[in-house]
């Protein structure tokens, strides 16, 4: 017992250490302590990891006397006061306090720091420098969260190659979760959803197909309601919401520039882009949905009459065959469904929009990954632009700004999946 308690007042005096440390930007001492030390600490009374505290240390060490005790240490934590933050101008050892913490987070990467751990205050190392305006130090951790991502959706096809040929034993792939769940707080995977979930942050890309197409089933199976001006489902989570609108039109303008093109649209939700695409004329203005409930009211609300709108029941992935299967092309295709993952989105654009797309077409999709965080977004949209050109795709981004939202918008809803103030649409075509 008393052997315990002493193990346990070492590993603390170790994480202290590590974690002041790192707010000092001592290179020297910081390598000595990860020899046997974890750069995935955290400060029991703050949630502070050493990437937290590197960055963290550029605000509080400028204001001079705020350096404010935290938690058990003396590590520096933002005072909220964004004229505090070291622009660069304060020296450590003839290098700025900024180029200085970029070295520390740098080293802490490299012992496999974790680029998405939050805080007691649910704030990611990366959230800290943005909210203090350090672009560099904001850049470092967008890029080791694409790092960190692509290489779990790359061992994510690993993974699924291994179960087709049923070579990976369980006890692998167990071993491997399990590494992954011993890891401390990261952004939740429920945080990351627009209308279709991203996989991002999950300690291990385990939503597996089969996972995830439970999921959509799930919720084609469950009880929406249309209320003005928005879907809920039977969670009380947004389906599809009349704020997007701008978005949808913005969307349509850039796919569907002239009337006479041959349209498809992947999830019909309000029709608000099918409305908008609808007032293009359209030759052909094919739409695939899946949801009783909705294909319900698109009966109610007259689409099938609609002049050359074809209706096809069903979910996408057993809808796309058929339509492929006649050989049909389009000038424009949007994607936007709900309840499905990134996964999802990928497996699309890598294995079906080339059977669907004609030369010259446009296509797009609604890129709401992450987007309840600055960070979870600027990573997924640099993860899905390089996943793009992998599967052959130019991608043109416009930020267009969402309108400003009060919270009475958002009341009933479960989980406000918005929160940012530019929405990055995005307009693909084949790599010419
Ligand atoms: C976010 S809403 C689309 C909103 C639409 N863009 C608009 O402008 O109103 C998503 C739609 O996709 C449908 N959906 C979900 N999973 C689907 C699937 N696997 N195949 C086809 N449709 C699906 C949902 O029922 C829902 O109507």
């Amino acid at each position: 017992m008393e052997d315990d308690t002493a193990q346990e007042a070492d590993v603390d005096t170790k994480t202290q250490l590590i974690l002041l440390t790192a707010s000092h930007h001592n290179l020297e001492s910081l390598r000595v302590l990860l020899r046997t030390g974890s750069a995935s600490v955290q400060d029991p009374k703050t949630g502070f990891t050493p990437l937290h505290a590197a960055i963290a240390a550029c605000e509080a060490s400028s204001a001079g006397s705020s350096k404010t005790q935290h938690g058990s240490s003396n590590i520096p934590v933002p005072n909220g006061n964004t004229n505090d933050v070291t622009k660069g101008e304060h020296k450590e050892n003839g290098e700025s306090k900024v180029e200085a913490a970029a070295k520390t987070m740098r080293l802490l990467l490299q012992n496999g720091a974790i680029w998405n751990d939050v805080d007691n205050n649910n704030k990611t190392p990366g959230c800290i420098a943005l909210r203090l305006g350090l672009k560099e130090l904001y850049d470092i951790m967008v890029d080791a969260g694409v790092r960190a991502e692509m290489l779990l959706n790359r061992m994510d096809e690993y993974e699924q190659l291994a179960d087709d040929g049923e070579s990976d034993s369980e006890e692998e792939a167990e071993a491997e979760q399990n590494n992954g769940e011993e890891e401390v707080d990261k952004v939740a995977v429920q945080e990351v959803n627009g209308h279709a979930e991203s996989t991002l942050a999950e300690p291990l890309p385990t939503a597996s197909t089969a996972e995830n197409e439970l999921k959509n089933e799930d919720y084609l199976q469950s009880y929406l309601r249309f209320q003005d001006g928005r879907i809920l489902d039977n969670d009380n989570n947004g389906v599809m919401m009349a704020w997007e609108t701008d978005i949808m039109r913005r969307t349509a303008d850039l796919l569907v520039p002239r009337s006479g093109l041959c349209v498809l649209n992947i999830g019909h939700g309000m029709g608000i882009i099918d409305t908008f695409f609808q007032e293009t004329y359209p030759r052909v203005h094919h739409i695939i949905e899946a949801h009783p409930a909705v294909l319900a009211r698109m009966k109610k609300d007259g689409w099938y009459e609609k002049p050359n709108v074809t209706i096809h029941e069903g979910r996408w992935q057993d809808m796309v065959p058929k339509i492929m299967e006649n050989g049909f092309l389009f000038d424009a295709i949007y994607f936007d469904t709900f309840a499905e993952d990134y996964k999802a989105l990928r497996d699309f654009f890598s294995d079906s929009i080339i059977g669907l797309l004609d030369d010259g077409g446009k296509w797009g999709f609604f890129n709401g990954l992450g987007a309840d965080r600055q960070i979870c977004y600027d990573v997924y949209g640099k993860v899905v632009e390089m996943d793009l050109f992998e599967a052959g795709f130019d991608t043109e981004w416009e930020s267009i700004e969402v309108p400003k939202m009060d919270e009475a918008e958002w009341e009933g809803v479960k989980r406000r999946y918005w929160a940012l103030r530019d929405y990055n649409l995005p307009a693909c075509k084949f790599i010419g």
